[in-house]
């Protein structure tokens, strides 16, 4: 049954927030734990969505995976590693993007893969021809036959050479998992080299892989015969972070984020700043807050590391409809990410969206038909209204935009936002947010 939230906008948001382990880390860093020959112990993990999807597919291939009860630190112990039948690991089709990151460590530990059919947000086709090309450059056979994917590799893995058509987070981690207890040398050109990504490499050292990070993107990685395994502790959510940056910018509100790490937001930080937010930098975390006055419109392109993260872009979108002046925003890393802004327009923002680049990175979908650049004119009242939420950073966006909206707003779906932003009800209780939580009739809070 799915949660409904009943939102009374106007109340700027304040107090205090924690920010745990990065999602688009957590759940790889608990894949790893299947490559060592000894128990991981992962610290910092967040209750979210993700998390727990992985913590089945493990247990499903007889992975031990103990929660301890105050810390909720994880243990993973591959010790008992099995193949799942293929019925109960399609019971999580369409959940989460990390089932095509179990190929290679299954592979190394029981020598075949099954992968159901994969989840994530719906912001562009999504497709995994850069993994399985990976895979097979291993040599790795795919079979694509029955739902999902069968993975097997007769000869085992073996080192390659691999130049990635376009730096991608998901395709750079498949490298990393599958190379690492391959048989010889992986080179990878044209690397992902996102936070996560090196937060990944450190773990698989800790579990003694041999992995090097050239300056120009590329990988090289010496494959051992054996890993051990590792504890660490996860690197903050930049991408949650930055979420409840745009909230209090949104809502004229000031909020202290516990846990975001200024190291990984270095473009986002300048880009709040230009914006006129205000922000004291500390060492555990960052108050970012409204200074009062005007917001300064942007011009803004979403790109791979180390530009601006594509995952800040949908909330900070929902900040620059209340800046005074036209902002343009280009999206070049999914071709349809700005569907979210549909229902901005209904509560008053004025979103054009165009299919040409308006921006200078090079982009894939200019000469495509996609719709991927938007242009925003502000500053506009918002107005409450009836929201469907799409996906995970569209949902989190039209909750900050029905929060600092005029009247009453109703946003359906919000079980997404789950999925990367954990408990994030409770925190906006202790932000000062005026809501209910409903399940069908019964008011839950
Ligand atoms: C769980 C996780 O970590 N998710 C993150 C990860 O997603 P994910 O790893 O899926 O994103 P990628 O970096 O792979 O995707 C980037 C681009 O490459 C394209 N592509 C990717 C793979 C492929 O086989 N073929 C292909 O064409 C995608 O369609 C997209 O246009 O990185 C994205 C980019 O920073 C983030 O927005 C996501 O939050
Ligand atoms: C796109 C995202 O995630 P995923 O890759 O898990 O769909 C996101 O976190 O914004």
């Amino acid at each position: 049954m799915s949660r409904i939230l009943t939102v009374r906008g106007g109340v700027p948001l304040k107090g205090r927030i924690q920010v745990r382990g990065a999602k688009n880390l957590v759940p790889k860093a608990m894949v790893a734990a299947l490559l060592g020959n000894a128990p991981s112990t992962l610290r910092n993990v967040p209750e979210i969505k993700d998390v727990e999807v992985v913590t089945s597919l493990l247990q499903l291939h007889g992975v031990t995976v103990v929660k301890d009860p105050v810390t909720g630190d994880l243990t993973l112990d591959p010790a008992n590693a099995k193949t799942a039948s293929s019925s109960e690991i399609n019971t999580h089709a369409g959940d989460s993007r990390i089932p095509i990151l179990l190929c290679g460590p299954l592979i190394h530990s029981i020598g075949h893969a099954f992968i159901p059919d994969l989840g994530g947000c719906k912001i562009g086709d999504r497709p995994i021809d850069y993994h399985l090309e990976v895979l097979r450059k291993f040599g790795a056979v795919v079979d694509k036959t029955g739902g999902g994917i069968l993975i097997s590799a007769p000869h085992g893995l073996k080192g390659t050479k691999i130049s990635l058509p376009y730096p991608s987070v998901g395709a750079t981690e498949q490298v990393l998992l599958s190379a690492t207890r391959a048989e010889g040398i992986t080179e990878l050109s044209g690397a992902a080299t996102e936070p996560e990504i090196i937060d990944l490499i450190a773990i698989l050292q800790k579990m003694g892989a041999i992995i090097s990070v050239q300056t120009d993107r590329t990988i090289r990685i010496e494959g051992v015969n054996e890993l051990s395994g590792y504890v660490h502790t996860a690197l903050p959510d930049r991408n949650e972070s930055a979420s409840w940056a745009s909230a209090a910018l949104v809502t004229g509100g000031d909020i202290y984020v516990e846990g975001a790490s200024q190291r990984d937001m270095m473009t986002f930080v300048n880009t709040f700043r230009k914006i006129g937010g205000g922000m004291d930098i500390h060492d555990d975390g960052i108050r970012f807050y409204h200074k009062g006055g005007d917001l300064k419109p942007l011009v803004l392109e979403t790109d791979v590391h180390p530009g601006f993260m594509t995952d800040w872009q949908q909330p900070l979108v929902v900040a620059l409809t209340q800046a005074e002046g036209v902002s343009i925003v280009h999206e070049t890393v999914y071709e349809n990410r700005f569907g979210f802004t549909n229902a901005l327009t209904r509560m008053g923002a004025n979103i054009q969206l165009h299919r040409e680049c308006l921006g200078s990175v090079p982009c894939r979908f200019g000469q495509r038909n996609f719709i991927h650049s938007a242009v925003i004119s502000g500053s506009t009242p918002l107005t409450g209204t009836t929201i469907d939420v799409p996906d995970l950073r569209g949902g989190f966006s039209h909750m900050i935009a029905a929060l600092a909206a005029q009247g009453t707003s109703t946003v359906t779906g919000i079980d997404i936002i789950s999925r990367g932003y954990e408990k994030f009800t409770a925190k906006l209780d202790g932000l000062g947010a005026d809501f209910d939580v409903h399940e069908s009739s019964k008011v839950l809070r």
